[in-house]
């Protein structure tokens, strides 16, 4: 068999071996040539996937995508070639919540703001948005859940109106797929209307996809009325509006997923669904291949005071150098993509482990609400 495969996609040589030749190849501009002759087809995000790829194509038995969002898939169009298609729902959502805690916590630190007192307002309440609620709800920290689809679909938890998220949040941070259509279409969700709605001052985070928040409106009003934003997701990816970079507070290069585990995960979703597939026993581990949990001697107090935290959080992952970096290259032809592509894998919170420098355990990491080996 041949597998074409996204080349940002680790793993695949360790897990898809068996099945035969491994073509890796730049997604984003992956060719309908290309694919022509493939019979498992790879991606991530960045590839769209539908009749004008694979019309040459017809012997795929496969495509997958080791992504939670699937906006670039044309499902009707595998549906009708009757082609079966996985995603991987769930696997990087601890990734977009430890990025967006660090991302209010370098917040605080800038504006010099207590994350106590604030209420956040989660936009989308599945999976990566739970991720957030968790670590916010380790802390205390107040939070406001509106999702009406969930709401409707009768999830115990307790959820607010829009009306109500856009009254009360001090810090809204968005977590929905994006949608054109329906009562509860996405894009656009935060224009121009929707910016003047806002309490004044209050935090705005995109982890989720550029085109939920209208750029040019957000641009606009950053001008006149300037207040804390953070965005790792942009309108016109690659190209992000060159002008709107400088006005936010932290940027990147849609990043937030980019945990060692988060994508990994993503790709031995892959393989367990094409093992189903083929009929075959999935018999590779994940955890083998990921490399052992590190350990790092720090002197920290049994509860960490908000720097502290904060010094911990830079510890594991640093964001001020994903958003150093790209304010460098965002205007680079390419820039976007490379930044992308050779990113420095993250590792996540669960797979670090502290002493104090006495070499007692530290257990102060239980306290983000992030699972995991804590010694
Ligand atoms: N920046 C990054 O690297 C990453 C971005 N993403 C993006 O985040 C999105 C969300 O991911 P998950 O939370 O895992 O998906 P999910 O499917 O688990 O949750 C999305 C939630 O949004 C809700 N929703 C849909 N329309 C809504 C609306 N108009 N208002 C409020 N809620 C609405 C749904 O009911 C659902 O509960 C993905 O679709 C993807 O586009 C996901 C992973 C990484
Ligand atoms: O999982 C998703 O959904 C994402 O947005 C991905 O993490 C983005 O990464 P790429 O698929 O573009 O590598």
């Amino acid at each position: 068999m041949k597998l074409v495969v996204d080349e940002n996609m680790p793993y695949v040589r360790e897990l898809f071996s068996d099945f035969g030749e491994i073509v890796s190849l730049n997604g984003r501009h992956m060719t309908a040539e290309q694919v022509a002759d493939a019979d498992v087809l790879l991606v991530r995000s960045v590839t769209k996937v539908n009749q004008a790829l694979l019309a040459q194509n017809s012997k795929l038995k496969f495509v997958g995508s080791a992504t939670i969002g699937t906006d670039h898939i044309d499902h009707d169009y595998l549906t009708s070639r009757d082609i079966p298609f996985a995603s991987a729902p769930g696997c990087n959502a601890t990734s977009v919540g430890e990025y967006v805690f660090n991302a209010l916590l370098e917040l605080a630190d800038k504006y010099q703001a207590s994350l106590a007192g604030k209420t956040v307002g989660i936009v989308g309440a599945g999976n990566t948005g739970s991720a957030v609620a968790k670590c916010l709800a380790a802390w205390g920290i107040n939070t406001l859940l509106y999702d009406p689809l969930l709401a409707q679909q009768g999830d115990p938890r307790e959820f607010v109106s829009f009306d109500t998220l856009l009254a009360e949040a001090d810090v809204i941070t968005l977590h929905v797929p994006i949608t054109h259509e329906g009562a509860f279409a996405t894009h656009h969700l935060i224009d121009a209307t929707v910016l003047e709605r806002m309490k004044p001052g209050c935090w705005l985070i995109n982890a989720c996809r550029g085109e939920v928040v209208d750029n040019l409106a957000l641009l606009n009003k950053l001008k006149t009325a300037p207040f804390p934003v953070v965005l790792d997701v942009w309108e016109g990816e690659p190209k992000p509006l060159a002008e709107l970079v400088p006005l936010v507070d932290i940027a990147t290069p849609h990043i937030a997923g980019y945990s060692l585990e988060g994508k990994a995960l993503g790709t031995f979703m892959l393989y367990q669904r094409l093992c189903e597939v083929m009929n075959t026993s999935a018999d590779k581990s994940l955890t083998a291949l990921l490399p052992a949990t590190w350990y790092q001697t720090l002197t920290l107090n049994q509860l960490p005071s908000a720097a502290e935290l904060l010094r911990l959080c830079r510890f594991v992952y640093d964001l001020r150098d994903d958003d150093r970096q790209f304010r460098k290259i965002h205007q680079i032809p390419d820039g976007f993509d490379n930044m992308r592509k050779n990113h420095r894998h993250r590792r996540e919170f669960s797979a670090l482990a502290l002493v104090n420098a006495d070499g007692s355990e530290v257990d102060c990491l239980s306290k983000l609400g992030f699972s995991g080996v804590i010694r």
